[in-house]
């Protein structure tokens, strides 16, 4: 007797993405939140959400906001003309609390990208890595390799380390979902600067994957200068 196998295609996980833009900004020392400055002609936020849509327009689309700045949002939707679906919830005191609140409304199983609102620039290619390896390991987080030199500062001194051994992180970072919800029900305090570093504490091995050093942080005033100068030079 012959045995045929039929050979179904792998179902890809439901995708998600946790916009985290519940921060005042201020390193950035501007009297709008960072992520509602203008870049070139848009909030950073309608082009961190862009990139999103133009990797997978059928991502659910999850952005978090300080409470207090949700109308100012929907009256800059309007301004924009900006149609990308999205759902709002509020932020908290510190990032790991806007995270937890933007995991708290998704109730699907599948995959979570938690990406700053303040990354305007990131790459398709980036966020395809991401959740390419999170599929296969659970978990991927963005890093890049550093640049500058390091020293360790104490009260006194301070001295060179090699910089070989570190690599500077960035987002997206990419999880199981429910594996994530785990984690940060598992967290004993909010301290945490990014949610791979919640995952370790909960005993996971963090996967690495390459990021883009054009992916940068829009933290100081300098930086929405260099973030227009490389929007520029993509459009040559
Ligand atoms: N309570 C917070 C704090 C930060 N973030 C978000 O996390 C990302 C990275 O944080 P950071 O660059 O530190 O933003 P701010 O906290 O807004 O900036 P600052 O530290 O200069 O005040 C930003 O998109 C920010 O909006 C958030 O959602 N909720
Ligand atoms: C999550 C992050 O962007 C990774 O580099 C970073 O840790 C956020 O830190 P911040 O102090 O909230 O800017």
């Amino acid at each position: 007797m012959e045995l045929f196998f039929v050979h179904l295609p792998l179902m890809s996980l439901l995708k998600h993405a946790i916009i985290v833009a519940g921060g005042i900004g201020s390193r950035m020392q501007a009297s709008t939140p960072k992520q509602f400055l203008l870049l070139e002609d848009r909030p950073v936020l309608m082009h961190t959400l862009e990139a999103f849509y133009s990797y997978d327009s059928s991502i659910t689309l999850t952005v978090v906001l300080p409470k207090e700045h949700v109308t100012y949002w929907q009256q800059l939707i309007d301004t924009h003309r900006f149609t990308i679906p999205h759902q709002i919830t509020h932020g908290g005191r510190s990032r790991f609390e806007s995270v937890r609140n933007g995991l708290s409304v998704i109730d699907s199983k599948g995959l979570v990208a938690v990406h700053d609102g303040a990354r305007p620039l990131i790459s398709s290619a980036v966020i395809a890595r991401t959740f390419d390896q999170a599929e296969k390991h659970g978990n991927a987080t963005a890093a890049v390799a550093i640049k500058d030199s390091l020293r360790r500062v104490s009260t006194n001194q301070n001295h060179a380390v090699d910089r070989s051994e570190y690599v500077s992180i960035q987002t997206p970072q990419t999880f199981n979902i429910s594996l994530i919800k785990a984690a940060f029900a598992h967290a004993s305090h909010d301290q945490f600067t990014d949610d791979a570093s919640v995952l370790e504490h909960y005993g996971e091995t963090i996967n690495l994957v390459e990021g883009d050093y054009a992916n940068l942080k829009i933290t100081t005033p300098e930086d929405i200068w260099i973030a227009e100068a490389i929007l520029k030079s993509r459009k040559k």
